[in-house]
């Protein structure tokens, strides 16, 4: 029997949920593998790997569209792209 409440059956929302969740994801690597590839590239030529300036924006754009919990979204964004999570060595 499916999962219902009274009458209501998520089982359509549910699917695009779903469906979204993929999409994300895969924008997420998207994201992860340029910024990794950004970070590697500053660090090889002697730079830092973090630019502050530059995390600053982001989780602003992120703050600014989605209020204070999109700012925390786009903290652990930016952990998830540093890659230097303990004990993780891939995302
Ligand atoms: C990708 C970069 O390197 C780092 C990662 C960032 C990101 O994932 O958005 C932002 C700033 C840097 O700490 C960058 O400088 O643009």
């Amino acid at each position: 029997m499916p999962e219902q409440q009274g009458t209501l059956d998520f089982r359509t929302d549910r699917a695009r949920i779903d469906q979204l969740d993929q999409s994300i994801i895969a924008l997420l690597r998207q994201r992860l593998e340029i910024s990794r590839s950004i970070q590697q590239r500053r660090t090889e030529t002697g730079g830092a790997r973090i630019a502050e300036g530059r995390e600053e924006a982001v989780i602003g754009r992120y703050r600014d569209a989605l209020g204070g919990t999109g700012g925390a979204l786009a903290e652990t964004l930016l952990r998830l792209c540093r890659g230097t999570e303990p004990g993780r060595t891939r995302p």
